[in-house]
């Protein structure tokens, strides 16, 4: 199985990816790899969906909303960031902006005067703190190696911090069996009480939700698509029945049923 996630090698897309199959490749960023697996270069693809500290990766939802691909895993995973650079006397961090965002209050009290750098990746900002001796990187303290020191361990702004993944797969792969499932609504009608009306078919038969996250549609300002999270497989007859009212709801625009799936803890 070729699977596809954010690289280079030694991102935490890496380790969650490195769980669900043992060939897996590299790419810059999350819209590549919807892309990349909605064309079937690969049969699955690995993006970051959400963090505990930071919230949802936006470039993530927004390249589920674009493209045709099914989920049919979730893989969580706990993050502990190390900070590593060749020494002491570094004057830019660079790294992930979640992951930068996530140490946040760390960075502020520690190294006030450093500059930060966003870049594509965890791993990509250690290969930058490897070139320049002037760079520190936030990552996996397994990025070390011999040419970094890791200067501190567990610097983000909350011990429990864990980030959830989702495999993606040709939407032929959807699957009805899980005890979650992933769907996406884009209403295209705006008006009051749309979203309570969206929200009771699931309340009426007692469909637990996990996430609701809206994302701006880009056809124009206050228009939203919404992501949500529902504690339900597709092969429950309340969820079908749910999904039927709301596809009435969203007549004017489209929803879409990622798949269903079960949760993978990671925790190496
Ligand atoms: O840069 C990485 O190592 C990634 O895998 C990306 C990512 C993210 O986008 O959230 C994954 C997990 C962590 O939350 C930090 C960064």
């Amino acid at each position: 199985m070729r699977t596809i996630t954010l690289g280079p090698s030694g991102t935490y897309s890496h380790r969650a990816a490195s769980a669900l199959s043992e060939s897996v490749e590299f790419t810059e960023s999350v819209t590549a790899i919807v892309e990349a697996v909605a064309d079937g270069e690969y049969d699955r693809g690995v993006i970051p969906i959400e963090n505990s500290i930071e919230g949802s990766v936006t470039e993530s939802l927004d390249a589920l909303a674009d493209s045709d691909v099914a989920v049919v895993a979730e893989i969580i995973t706990p993050i502990r960031h190390g900070l590593m650079a060749q020494s002491e006397d570094f004057d830019l961090v660079a790294s992930h902006a979640q992951a930068l965002a996530q140490c946040r209050s760390y960075l502020e009290e520690h190294h006030p005067d450093a500059d930060l750098e966003a870049v594509a990746s965890t791993a990509r900002g250690v290969e930058h703190a490897r070139e320049d001796s002037t760079v520190a990187a936030i990552a996996h303290p397994d990025n070390a190696g011999a040419e970094l020191s890791v200067l501190a361990e567990d610097i983000q702004d909350q011990s429990s911090n864990a980030t959830r993944f989702f495999a993606i797969a040709d939407p032929q792969t959807r699957s009805i069996e899980g005890g979650n499932t992933s769907l996406i609504v884009y209403p295209n009608v705006d008006y009051p009480g749309l979203l309570l009306e969206l929200l009771e078919p699931f309340a009426d038969r007692d469909v637990n939700l996990s996430r609701l996250e809206s994302r701006p549609s880009g056809e124009r300002l206050g228009d939203y698509v919404f992501h949500i999270d529902v504690e339900a497989g597709l092969y429950e007859q309340r969820l079908q029945d749910a999904l039927d009212e709301i596809e009435e709801l969203a007549s004017e625009g489209w929803v879409r049923r990622l798949g269903s799936y079960d949760t993978r803890h990671v925790v190496e």
